[in-house]
């Protein structure tokens, strides 16, 4: 196991500071193209906002089983709701964790009349736990959400000042918001950030056991990029380096870790990494560990060749050489799934199928299980 000094802390503070700018976008460009892992600090995201979201998880889970029950996935189309304890399957085997996923306040959009892509099924309003259950959380979730979606967006500013390509380039993705004075006019639909709220349990025992899967390795693919919070001092989080080590990614005060998804992968021909991760059971006697990653949302009907025009020549060259010209394994390399909306519900249909079964029916599971 490598130590966790391989990882890079970014001070977004310097961003403020012409003269301090440009070393803070040389260490962003060192970590997207040779690390595809950091944390960042002096974030701007309102510590007390964290706060009064993190304070409210233990309230969250500790709800009666018949509560968390009503607020089923199962209820939703949209995937947005409770998965119970080692509902969800990475890599073939359980994950020892349970979790709400929330996302986005959005309407539905899908409307089997009009023709709409089934993939805009995945569009959708949240499942809220009742507020005697836990007061103030809508509140606070939507509070949080905004914060991490403008923290988002100025993260992919930097991003593209770090690749020298003009600043508001990537608005065109994120058409709600018109960052940038010159971004180019969209026509897409608004992207849904998803955020899952996660709980590993813990370890009563006092002797030591064997390492367990609290989620198995995977890239993320739920978004551009993720921005995860780790509540607490528990440890877990472990992340894949070029060697093929393990490197531990423990919770450090007052960060955030930032990590790629598949599509930025996928754009980038590789030269920015989806890291491999993974969460690890921790004991003897180890207190719950929550987190709560939010997945910067994408338009559905983007394809990733769509994408990729974005992304000049000279960015995409940095992949390592092993990997041109085109090595990456990837859903997106499959012209069925090349399209965001497309891989989105393929991921979502594959780790619940209980939930695709009922509202998908069984030729759309059978086709998207492929
Ligand atoms: O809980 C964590 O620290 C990471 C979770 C994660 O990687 C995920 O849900 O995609
Ligand atoms: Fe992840």
């Amino acid at each position: 196991m490598s130590e966790t000094a391989a990882l890079p802390i970014l001070d977004l503070s310097l961003a403020n500071s012409p003269h301090l700018k440009q070393q803070l976008l040389e260490q962003l460009h060192d970590a997207l193209f040779n690390v595809g892992f950091l944390y960042i600090k002096n974030h701007g995201v309102s510590q007390e906002k964290i706060k009064a979201l993190t304070s409210l998880l233990p309230a969250l889970f500790d709800q009666t089983d018949e509560a968390k029950a009503s607020l089923s996935k199962l209820n939703s189309p949209h995937f947005l709701g409770y998965s119970g304890f080692a509902e969800e399957v990475t890599l073939g085997q359980k994950d020892l964790r349970e979790q709400f996923d929330f996302a986005t306040e959005l309407p539905v959009v899908y409307n089997p009349q009009a023709s709409t892509k089934l993939y805009y099924r995945l569009r959708g309003p949240n499942q809220w736990p009742h507020e005697g259950n836990a007061p103030g959380f809508r509140k606070a979730f939507l509070e949080y959400h905004d914060e991490l979606q403008a923290l988002s967006y100025r993260f992919v500013h930097l991003i593209e000042e770090a690749f020298c390509i003009p600043t508001g380039t990537f608005d065109a993705f994120f058409p709600r918001l018109t960052l940038a004075q010159n971004a180019a006019p969209t026509h897409h639909v608004t992207p849904q950030h998803r955020i899952k709220l996660v709980k590993y349990p813990a370890s009563l025992s006092d002797l030591a056991r064997e390492e367990e899967q609290g989620v198995g390795a995977h890239k993320d693919s739920s978004g551009w990029l993720t921005f995860l919070y780790q509540v607490g001092k528990e440890e877990g989080l472990e992340v894949l380096d070029g060697s093929g080590s393990w490197i531990r990614a423990p919770p450090v005060e007052g960060t955030f870790v930032v990590n790629f998804g598949n599509a930025f992968e996928a754009a980038t021909e590789g030269a920015v990494k989806a890291t491999i991760h993974r969460v690890i059971t921790q004991g003897p006697r180890s207190k719950p560990r929550y987190s709560i990653p939010f997945f910067q949302g994408l338009p559905l009907d983007l394809t990733i060749e769509e994408v990729r025009q974005y992304i000049p020549e000279h960015v995409r060259a940095l992949r390592p050489v092993s990997e041109r010209p085109n090595s990456l394994v990837s859903s997106f390399a499959d012209s069925r799934w090349d399209n965001l909306g497309e891989s989105q519900l393929r991921k979502w249909i594959r780790s619940h199928e209980d939930v695709a079964k009922k509202w998908y029916g069984d030729d759309v599971l059978s086709y998207y299980l492929q």
